[in-house]
């Protein structure tokens, strides 16, 4: 069966748990996600850990937002350990944005465009009045232009992204959450249907599954689940 697409968010505070996990989930799921827990602490090795024997896709999350020449290097630095996918936040600008995309060609650049836990309110507070999905629509069509091929939205704003960037970019929803479980600290979610029904290409899962006793049960329901609803 083809692995559902879904990255596990591998947000586990030592290096076992996390390789454990990934062996866990590999079978039912695309992609594992490295975030900055385990980068900061293990560095480097942490990636030849959770790909393991399998060869499971990895996304580098590490949500890059610095000068153009300071990302450009840290994109080439992390470029050598060929993740899949490395995010930056689009917060920084058409011209971060570019020197990530020519720093690391082997590796999809995905722009964070408003993180999943902030609310409307929050947004404001911070200076983006007006609705989540305008802001969100804004910072993914810079994105693209600035040569991202890959954007991260919550789920609520999927279906306004696909329809200003088309086809040929690569959507990633965090906040997703299946029916009941618990919100925690992501404020703009949905459940892993609605995520895939409305476009996205890529279903962002951490605590749902990694909070689970049986994380690999978790995982293969998760992804039976949209087999039942998107053929
Ligand atoms: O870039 C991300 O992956 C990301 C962007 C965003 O806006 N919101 C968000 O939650 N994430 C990541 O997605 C994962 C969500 O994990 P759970 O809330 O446990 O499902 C975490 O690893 C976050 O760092």
């Amino acid at each position: 069966m083809t692995p559902a697409p879904i990255a596990v968010a591998l947000d586990a505070p030592d290096l076992e748990t996390a390789a454990r996990w990934a062996a866990l989930v590999t079978p039912h799921v695309s992609t594992v996600k490295v975030g900055l827990e385990l980068y900061l602490r293990y560095g480097p090795d942490v990636i030849a850990s959770v790909r393991g024997a399998s060869g499971v896709q990895v996304f580098l999350d590490l949500k890059l937002h610095d000068i153009p020449n300071t990302v450009a290097g840290a994109a080439r630095a992390v470029s050598r350990l060929r993740p899949a996918i490395l995010t930056v936040h689009a917060a920084g600008g058409s011209a971060m944005i570019e020197a990530a995309v020519e720093s690391a060609p082997h590796t999809q650049i995905a722009a964070v465009t408003i993180l999943t836990s902030l609310t409307e309110a929050d947004l404001g507070r911070i200076g983006l009045t007006g609705p989540a999905d305008e802001a969100v629509r804004r910072l993914a069509a810079l994105s693209v232009e600035a040569g991202a091929t890959a954007l991260v939205c919550s789920p609520n704003e999927v279906s306004v992204v696909r329809a200003e960037v088309g086809p040929g970019i690569t959507l990633i929803t965090p906040g997703v959450r299946p029916t009941g479980a618990a919100t925690q600290d992501q404020a703009r979610v949905a459940t892993p249907e609605q995520a895939l029904a409305d476009g996205a290409d890529l279903l962002v899962i951490g605590r749902p599954i990694t909070g689970s006793p049986d994380p690999g049960a978790a995982a293969a329901a998760i992804a039976a689940s949209l087999r039942r609803h998107i053929p």
